[in-house]
């Protein structure tokens, strides 16, 4: 009898692992799908209820069929992974809990796609591990600071921290609706998906509202610092991202060694969703065109 592969499910690729990175000593959840010598790292959102595979259901399966590993991590105090306060720099969090995973996957290279909350953290990546990073693909996120065009926080955060804080269906569907530009394709599936996911963890939303009152800004400008990351990077938006405005992108533009812009139209926060065969053929030309 031969064996046979199984299908790609959150299920089936669903791992855990031990990490211990300084003062870290966490249990990581993290999916882990394909084979191939070169390993993406997918990175997800801040949102109540986001996880690896919440974020990333329509981008896995071509990874793997390009070629590639992919492993989603679920950031420390979000979906199966360990709750955590983060009283300091939520980007560099991530980022050290990523470097655990690598270390206990015996990963020494990878690219990594981040999603907003995602993109800060892999950046904050990049600047700690410099030789650990071969393409880096960027969208909606990359660094916090300031918009030169628009008040901060734009609507998307407010309705996110206002879920954090009342975790209600009639909240989720409020942030929901501007998370996308046609915000038509929101199925009862992925709303009533992410409610449970969202409400299967009620210490992750506490623990993020604790989180955020004991230091406003989890996510750091790291403008400044820009320059060091000589990575290739891919800076992806959406126009109508009502979450994090589009200038960051530019400002991301400006500051790293070697990176390009790409912005969809007709697309809000989440362009790998929204606009997911465009920028799986895109992020996947990016990336085979060298280390
Ligand atoms: O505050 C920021 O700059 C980051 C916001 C952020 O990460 C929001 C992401 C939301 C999702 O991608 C999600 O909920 O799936």
């Amino acid at each position: 009898m031969t064996a046979q592969t199984p299908a790609l499910t959150e299920d089936s690729t669903s791992r855990f692992a031990r990490i211990r990175e300084g003062d870290l000593d966490l249990t990581i959840h993290f999916n882990d799908a394909g084979q191939g010598e070169e390993t993406v790292v997918m990175l997800h959102g801040s949102g109540p209820g986001a996880s690896g595979w919440a974020n990333f259901s329509r981008n896995v399966g071509p990874f793997v069929d390009a070629g590639y590993r992919v492993i989603l991590m679920d950031c420390p105090g979000w979906s199966k992974s360990d709750p955590i306060l983060c009283t300091g720099s939520r980007s560099e969090l991530n980022a050290r809990a990523l470097r655990g995973l690598l270390d206990a996957l015996d990963l020494d290279r990878i690219h990594i796609v981040g999603n907003s909350m995602g993109g800060h953290s892999a950046v904050a990546f990049a600047l700690a591990n410099p030789t650990r990073v071969g393409r880096l693909v960027l969208m909606g996120g990359g660094t916090g600071g300031v918009s030169l065009f628009q008040p901060m926080p734009l609507e998307g955060i407010k309705l996110l921290q206002g879920v954090y804080r009342d975790p209600t269906l009639e909240n989720l569907k409020k942030m929901l609706n501007v998370f996308m530009f046609d915000a038509s394709k929101l199925t009862d599936e992925l709303i009533r998906e992410r409610l449970d996911n969202m409400l299967a963890r009620r210490e992750h939303l506490d623990n993020f509202v604790k989180s955020l009152a004991a230091n406003p800004r989890q996510f750091p400008d790291i403008s400044p610092r820009l320059g060091e990351i000589a990575a290739p990077t891919l800076v992806i938006w959406g126009r109508d991202d009502r979450f994090v405005p589009l200038d960051v992108g530019l400002r991301l533009l400006w500051g790293l060694q070697d990176a390009q812009l790409h912005v969809f139209n007709r697309c809000g926060h989440w362009a790998q969703w929204e606009h997911a065969d465009a920028f799986n053929r895109m992020v996947i030309q990016f990336l085979a065109a060298g280390s």
